[in-house]
């Protein structure tokens, strides 16, 4: 009380240090509500270009924002360390020189000011140009974002501890999966009383688990996939991808796995009937050439395939096939080879690929189309391609295998043989009765399956 009247200490050097080390705090809780909003509001798109332009701080803002949980709370662990600090020394300031009211006037000052310069402002300037703003503090952010992990992972186990105590589960995934398994065990009963149609249930379902089944499991095998040789002449280019069913061909140089370029099929008739062009005028010049010349029949051997080549889109094999459908739109592009994680070539998957799981069979102008199971007419089996995936199988035929342990229904017996069977033995599983019909090598090529119930 007595410090009330007495003018001295708002003098002394201690005050003086206790007021710029509130400022000092007000700025950096401003650092972190500014910080939390830029991370947050910041296109990861743009992020991604900039980075991809070369920009460090970008790259480091796409980084730090990688795990969300983390950062959010340790910004807010900083924030609140900041906010707290600075209103304890100002209400220790306050009560020493107003006394009991200091509490009050600490609060009442310490809202303001906390509420104008380290929140509103900072957060305000901060969604202005999120990008940049993202970029600028991700350094520092993610060196607090280190120093307080083990606090904040402390935190959210707590956290989920707790509330599971309550019975709320906290794992967004798990909540994702269960709403899924709540609408395909919906569809599944739709479809027994009749509600939903097959083809709908298996539209739905296939969309369903887009994001559980990766492109390993549907992608064109690598020894399948039609590509050429970089080191043919141009004109053989030509014949070949005129030849081929495919818009789109995969060139190689020495050995097929070292793709170096994709040709699209328009780029190369482009390309070449410009270089006709220029035949043509140099032909009319030198009135030596007939400027009706076929393509196929010209002279190309100038001409260079790789520079209409587009670069080669590689993605591991492990991605899922929803995050692959996002890429292809994302990337406005159609086609991707398939590697491993040591790069090197497994297959190829291409946009209609994906959509097949969900539509069905999807065939244009030039698809060959597949070979789908015929049923034989005096023994009622089908008779199938070993290669045919289980998946379309199950759905041209309303046969419902399970598609948990392979791909293929000749993985599918293999998994339950346990060997590779010779032609004529014969498995009886899941309902089903498995005849090999033929083998090449270690393949199963054809097979004939008959419900087990049938005579
Ligand atoms: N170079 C290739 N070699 C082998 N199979 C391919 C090749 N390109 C595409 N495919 C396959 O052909 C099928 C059809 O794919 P898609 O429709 O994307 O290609 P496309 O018919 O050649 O091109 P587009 O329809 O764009 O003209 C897919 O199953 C795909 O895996
Ligand atoms: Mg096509």
């Amino acid at each position: 009380m007595t410090d009330m009247t007495d003018p001295t200490p708002l003098l002394d050097a201690a005050f003086w240090i206790t007021a710029a080390a509130i400022a000092a705090l007000l700025v950096m809780s401003a650092f972190f509500s500014g910080s939390e909003t830029a991370l947050t509001a910041a296109s990861r798109g743009k992020l991604r270009s900039q980075a991809d332009k070369g920009e460090k701080g970008a790259e480091r803002a796409l980084k730090v924002t990688e795990d969300s949980e983390r950062l959010i709370g340790s910004v807010l662990l900083g924030n609140n360390l900041v906010n707290i600090l600075a209103t304890s020394l100002a209400t220790a300031l306050f009560t020493k020189v107003f006394g009991q009211n200091g509490v009050a006037l600490a609060t009442l000052i310490m809202t303001l000011l906390v509420l104008i310069f380290a929140e509103v402002l900072p957060k305000t300037y901060a969604i202005t140009n999120p990008e940049s703003a993202a970029a600028r503090v991700a350094a520092p952010i993610a060196l607090i974002v280190t120093i307080f992990a083990p606090v904040v992972g402390f935190v959210r186990l707590l956290v989920r501890g707790m509330l599971r105590m309550f019975g709320v589960e906290t794992d967004p995934e798990a909540d994702v999966l269960a709403v899924k398994d709540e609408i395909a065990g919906a569809i599944a009963l739709g479809h027994v009383e009749g509600v939903v149609q097959k083809e709908d249930r298996d539209r739905i379902l296939g969309a369903l688990d887009l994001g559980e089944r990766t492109v390993e499991e549907i992608m064109l095998h690598r020894s399948q996939i039609e590509m050429i040789d970089a080191d043919l002449p141009p004109a053989e280019v030509l014949a070949r991808s005129l030849k081929s069913p495919h818009t789109r061909l995969p060139i190689y140089r020495d050995d097929p796995e070292n793709i170096i370029g994709v040709i699209h099929a328009k780029d190369l008739l482009r390309a070449m009937h410009a270089e006709r062009e220029v035949h043509e005028r140099q032909g009319r010049e030198s009135q030596s050439l007939d400027g009706d010349t076929p393509l196929v029949l010209m002279d190309f051997s100038g001409f260079d395939v790789l520079a209409v080549a587009m670069k080669p889109y590689f993605v591991p094999e492990t991605t899922t096939l929803d995050d692959q459908m996002r890429q292809f739109l994302h990337r406005h592009t159609h086609f991707a080879l398939v590697v491993d994680e040591y790069g090197a070539l497994q297959g190829l998957i291409t946009l209609e690929d994906i959509l097949e799981e969900i539509v069905g069979e999807i065939t244009d102008e030039f698809d060959r189309s597949e070979v789908s199971p015929v049923r034989s007419k005096d023994t009622g089996d089908w008779v199938v391609d070993g290669g045919m995936t289980i998946r379309d199988f199950n759905r041209s035929t309303e046969c419902n295998l399970p598609d948990e342990e392979a791909n293929t229904i000749a993985g599918l017996v293999i998994h339950e043989a346990q060997m590779i069977p010779n032609p004529g033995q014969v498995f009886s599983f899941h309902g089903y009765r498995f005849e090999v019909a033929s083998r090449k090598d270690n393949r199963i090529t054809k097979l004939k399956i008959r419900p087990l119930g049938d005579s």
